[in-house]
Parts: C-alpha cells; sequence; structure tokens
C-alpha cells in the first residue's frame, strides 16, 4: 500500500470537493486502489497557506469555516498564500493544481506546474489554462523531470475523455471531433428554454460551482475555445494556440430566439469542434448552433458535456457524462493520481508505516 503526500494549489469547490473525498475514500481507496492520499501542503489566494509535513487531517479542512487569512491560525500556516514557496518545498509528490483558469496567458498555473515539475513533482490538474497555452512544455518538463504531467479534468470535468481517446481509441484514427463542452452554457440555455432569465440562470450555476471564477468564459466560449484547443493537440496533434479558433459565445441568443427555436423543433447549443482538413491543417472553432431535435447533441440537457470523436476505422463514437461540478472534477483528479498510481514509478511513492 502507498501513500501519496500531496499538496493542494488552490481551494475552492473542486480541490475542497477532493479533500471531502480524502476525508471519507481513503479506506476504500487503500483496498480497491492500492494507496491513501496525505493532504500536507495547501495554498490559496485567500485563506493563505500552510504545511504539515505529517499531513493535515483532511475532515477539519473541510470542515473549519476559515475566514480570509484563516489558515494564519494553524500550525504551520500562514496567512499569505506563498504558492511557489509551498510548491518548491512541502514535502509533497503530487502537486494538484485547481486554482482560476486564466484564458488569456495561463497564469498564475503555468508557473505552478512549472515548479512543481522542476521539483520533481507530479502534477494533476482540472486548469485549463496551463494545458491549452503551454501543454507541450510542460509535457516536456515532465518528461526530462521522469514525472507526470496529467490533466483528465481540463475538459469534460470527470468524464474520461482524454484518456479514453489517447489509449482506448489508439489506432481508430480521429479525424475530427464535435461536442458539448462547457456544462455552465448548456445549463444556462437549458434553463432558459424553462423560462429563466439570463442572469438569473447564470447565478444558478454559479451557485451549483458550475461556472468559472469570471463566468464570462463560459458564456462568451473563451472556457470551450480552450478545450478545443486541448482536445484538438492532444487527438489530432494540432499545434493550435486560443486566438487560432474563432469563437462566439451564447450571451447574444434572447428568450425569443431561444422560444422561436423550440417552436421549429430545435434547441440552441454551444458547439466546440475540430477538424482535420485536405490539406492537414487543423480548424478549430467554437458557435452557437440551432440543432434539430434528432440532432445527437441536441439531447444532451444540464451540465452534461458530449462529444462526438469522428474516426476513420469506427466512424463516430459519442461519449456523454459530467461537464462540470465539484465531486465530478474531483474524481478527475484521482483519476489522474490512478493514473500516475498504475504508471508504476517507483521515485515517489512511500509504503505505508
Ligand atoms: N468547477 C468545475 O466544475 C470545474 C470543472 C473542470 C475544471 N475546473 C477548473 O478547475 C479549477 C478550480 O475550479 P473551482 O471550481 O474549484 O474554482 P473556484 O473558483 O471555486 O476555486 C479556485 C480557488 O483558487 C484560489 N486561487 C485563485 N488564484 C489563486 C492563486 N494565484 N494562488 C492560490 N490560490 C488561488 C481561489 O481563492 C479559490 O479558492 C479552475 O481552473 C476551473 O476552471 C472546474
Ligand atoms: N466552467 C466550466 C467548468 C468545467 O471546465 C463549465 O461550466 O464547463
Amino acid at each position: 500500500m502507498k501513500i501519496y503526500n500531496i499538496a493542494l494549489i488552490g481551494f475552492g469547490g473542486v480541490n475542497r470537493a477532493l479533500a471531502e473525498l480524502i476525508a471519507t475514500k481513503n479506506p476504500l481507496w487503500e483496498q480497491d486502489l492500492g494507496f491513501r492520499l496525505n493532504i500536507v501542503a495547501v495554498s490559496d489566494l485567500y485563506l493563505g497557506s500552510v504545511i504539515s509535513p505529517n499531513g493535515l487531517d483532511a475532515k477539519t479542512l473541510v470542515e473549519a469555516n476559515f475566514a480570509k487569512g484563516g489558515f494564519g491560525g494553524l500550525s504551520g500556516g500562514s496567512a499569505e498564500a506563498d504558492n511557489e514557496a509551498i510548491i518548491k518545498t512541502a514535502p509533497a509528490d503530487i502537486v494538484v493544481e485547481a486554482t482560476f483558469t486564466n484564458p488569456t496567458d495561463g497564469e498564475p498555473a503555468v508557473s505552478h506546474c512549472r515548479w512543481a515539475l522542476n521539483s520533481g513533482k507530479h502534477v494533476v490538474t482540472t486548469n485549463k489554462g496551463p494545458v491549452a497555452i503551454a501543454a507541450r512544455e510542460l509535457k516536456a518538463l515532465a518528461e526530462a523531470n521522469s514525472v507526470h504531467f496529467e490533466y483528465e479534468g481540463s475538459v469534460m470535468s470527470g468524464t474520461p475523455v482524454i484518456r479514453m481517446a489517447e489509449k482506448t481509441l489508439a489506432g481508430a484514427e480521429i479525424k475530427g471531433f464535435e461536442g458539448i463542452l462547457n456544462g455552465t452554457s448548456n445549463f444556462v440555455l437549458g434553463r432558459m428554454e424553462q423560462g429563466l432569465d439570463f442572469a438569473s440562470a447564470v447565478a444558478e450555476a454559479q451557485a451549483l460551482g458550475y461556472a468559472e471564477a469570471d463566468p464570462t468564459a463560459d458564456v462568451e466560449g473563451f472556457d470551450v475555445r480552450l478545450k478545443v484547443v486541448i482536445l484538438a493537440n492532444e487527438l489530432l496533434g494540432a499545434n493550435l494556440k486560443p486566438e487560432d479558433v474563432a469563437c462566439n459565445g451564447i450571451s447574444k441568443l434572447s428568450t425569443s430566439d431561444i422560444r422561436a427555436a423550440a417552436k421549429a423543433e430545435s434547441r440552441w447549443k454551444l458547439v466546440g469542434s475540430a477538424v482535420r482538413n485536405a490539406d492537414g491543417t487543423i480548424t478549430g472553432s467554437v458557435a452557437p448552433k440551432q440543432l434539430a431535435l434528432g440532432h445527437p447533441l441536441a439531447g444532451v440537457n444540464g451540465a452534461t458535456n458530449a462529444v462526438s470523436l469522428n474516426t476513420e476505422l469506427l466512424g463516430p463514437v459519442t461519449l456523454s457524462g459530467p461537464g462540470a461540478g465539484r465531486v465530478e472534477t474531483a474524481f478527475a483528479l484521482l483519476s489522474d493520481i490512478v493514473a500516475i498510481h498504475n504508471a508504476h514509478s517507483p521515485n515517489f511513492a512511500k509504503e505505508a508505516a
């Protein structure tokens, strides 16, 4: 049985959900997965930072209602979030990066990942910024340092599109994809169909933990654009940057547009897609589309996502599942840690006492 020491960078919805799972599921993971997780450090812009080489009690962390700078009151704690020191010096095997996604340059998360990988620590992240903007560099850094850079939750939350496509569909020749890749905008469109106004629907998505810190990224398509870049680069071997992908969101759709679509037996959906062209170039786009009710993506509701991968050998292969949510995304982090564990790297795991 292994114990992985982990450092949490960001302690918002997703990393807090991971801590909640750790508080209750370590005995099950020990039995079923062969490891348990031990939180040795946490750093959060609002709460401050704390290091405890022997481990912090996950239940206390999630149940204590810390105020701003509240980690300063803990043994080994500070009211400041000293991410760099925490990442470089905490005795962690794995750094779990779940700070906000910066759709412009990926920072400061790109630096968090660099510091961790250069310190010989694995990185698991749900943050789309570093993956869309710096995946090549970070994968090379991981390889150079004999550690992993894993990011399943960066697209479709805990629904395993990246691993399924790369591992299970290897050789099927993916030629393109089309999907609903943002839970918030899909949820908002559904609530507007039910008669709710745009602003109230966005507020509901925020309360449910689906939305980005700035929900503009969800409704203007910037979040889907990052996901299109990630999937195109991973699955089609592209080298796209966010600015290469044409992007339109749902904010200009009015309640009357949505009603008119319903009368025409169709629905508006925010669709992200990419395709390999005949000349080998790859084109990505994000745009609202009015889909007939019979279209496979038209029935995907709420925060559910779905992607249809167009393959040479199988034709379309469609995967659907949660696209957002705190626990659903924390599961993606667990799945990344399982992948690291299963790779049997000998250098980082500690035998249980
Ligand atoms: N919530 C979801 O459904 C979901 C799904 C997939 C991916 N993601 C991604 O996972 C990440 C975390 O999502 P979340 O829902 O937990 O967000 P959140 O806004 O609830 O939490 C982010 C936390 O990071 C902290 N933070 C921000 N900047 C920081 C910094 N520089 N240093 C330290 N802490 C910092 C904030 O104080 C906050 O507590 C985001 O990048 C998001 O895009 C979220
Ligand atoms: N805000 C994102 C989270 C998942 O990346 C969404 O709603 O899909």
